[in-house]
């Protein structure tokens, strides 16, 4: 029986869930050689912490967080792979133990690089293949394709073997397979890893396009914070398996200080300038990059204080990139 899914019920909602894992420490010495045969050092680590997350259905939202912040445990946890220590969660009101092949109906899930493509067949063969073994209607499976081919430009490639495909094809048809029984909920990791400049914003423009349209709530890890802020609304950072932040980009600079850059050109000759409560990043060729915290110096009187310098010939005001806001974060967290 197809359990019961309500229409107020979370994408997926984490209760208090910890994760620990055991980890066999062996020497490299050669005079350890018995003791790492028969008695190993045991460390427990812990790659969850009594996490609590709850995502509503349609949102986008961006799961970072340094290496081993424990992202990827979170989604082999939703997607039934592992257990949780302790805790409960809930994917679509299902369990994804319990419930794990009416959920896998409902749920698409992209890890890292890996592919589900037939190395040595035609992509359409894969997608067909999936068709067969998913008993996905031909309405369906007719009606999806069509969507994928047209969204991710798959017409020249559907006949052509997986192994021989670029990076960025590769990744276009995965997604495509993904799709193909219509999942109401996504996630991706890393999906953009690799793909060149133009690759990146179609795969982008894609994600939000089925996010809009479909209404399909995607779940997307990255450690491209920049592209992250491009896709979705809502960032959910971990640090060492527990929830740092939950919120906006917006929100996420302001927890930080709301720091703001400001770019000042002067002619070429002209020395930077000394401006209070402004930190000089950069200066060359009569360019002159400044920070500054919007909370302390708001922007209004920031710019009522450049007023004074004639020599100024044009000002570009624009938000700190989202890399450099939390790569200071992740520095801040080492420290402590
Ligand atoms: N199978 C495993 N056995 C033992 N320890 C594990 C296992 N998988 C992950 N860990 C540990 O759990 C912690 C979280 O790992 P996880 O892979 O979830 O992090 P992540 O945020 O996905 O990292 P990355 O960005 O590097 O992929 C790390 O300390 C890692 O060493």
């Amino acid at each position: 029986m197809q359990p019961m899914v309500l229409q107020d019920t979370p994408a997926l909602a984490i209760d208090n869930v910890t994760k620990t894992y055991t980890q066999w420490q062996r020497s490299g010495k050669a005079k350890d050689i018995i003791k790492n045969m028969f008695r190993p050092d045991k460390r427990v680590v812990t790659a969850l912490d009594h996490v609590s997350l709850t995502i509503n259905p349609g949102e986008f939202v961006a799961y970072a967080g340094a290496n081993g912040a424990g992202k990827s445990t979170t989604i082999k946890i939703l997607s039934g792979i592992l257990l949780p220590t302790q805790g409960r969660v809930s994917v679509l009101g299902m369990d994804p133990l319990r419930d794990r092949i009416p959920l896998m109906r409902r749920v698409g899930i992209l890890f890292g690089q890996r592919t589900e493509l037939w190395w040595d067949h035609p992509v359409i063969t894969s997608f067909e293949w999936k068709k067969e073994v998913w008993n996905i209607p031909d309405e369906i499976y007719q009606r999806n394709l069509k969507m994928v081919t047209q969204l991710l430009d798959l017409t020249d490639i559907l006949k052509t073997f997986a192994r021989e495909l670029s990076l960025g094809q590769r990744m276009r048809a995965d997604i495509a397979m993904l799709l193909l029984h219509g999942p109401d909920l996504i996630f991706l990791d890393e999906p953009t890893l690799g793909l060149d400049v133009l690759a990146k914003q179609q795969m982008i423009h894609f994600l939000k396009k089925i996010n809009k349209e479909q209404k399909t709530t995607v779940v997307v890890t990255s450690h491209d914070m920049d592209d992250l802020e491009e896709m979705a609304q809502r960032v959910v950072l971990l640090n060492k398996g527990t929830i740092a932040f939950d919120g906006n980009f917006d929100e996420l600079r302001d927890a930080l200080g709301g720091f703001y850059r400001i770019e000042i050109t002067t002619s070429p000759k002209e020395a930077p300038l000394s401006l209070p409560g402004m930190k000089l990043l950069r200066s060359e060729h009569g360019s002159h990059e400044y920070e500054f915290d919007r909370k302390i110096f708001p922007i209004h009187r920031v710019l009522g204080n450049l007023s004074e310098f004639p020599q100024i010939l044009d000002v570009e005001i624009k938000k700190a990139p989202i890399e450099d806001v939390v790569a200071n974060l992740y520095l801040s967290w080492k420290d402590k």
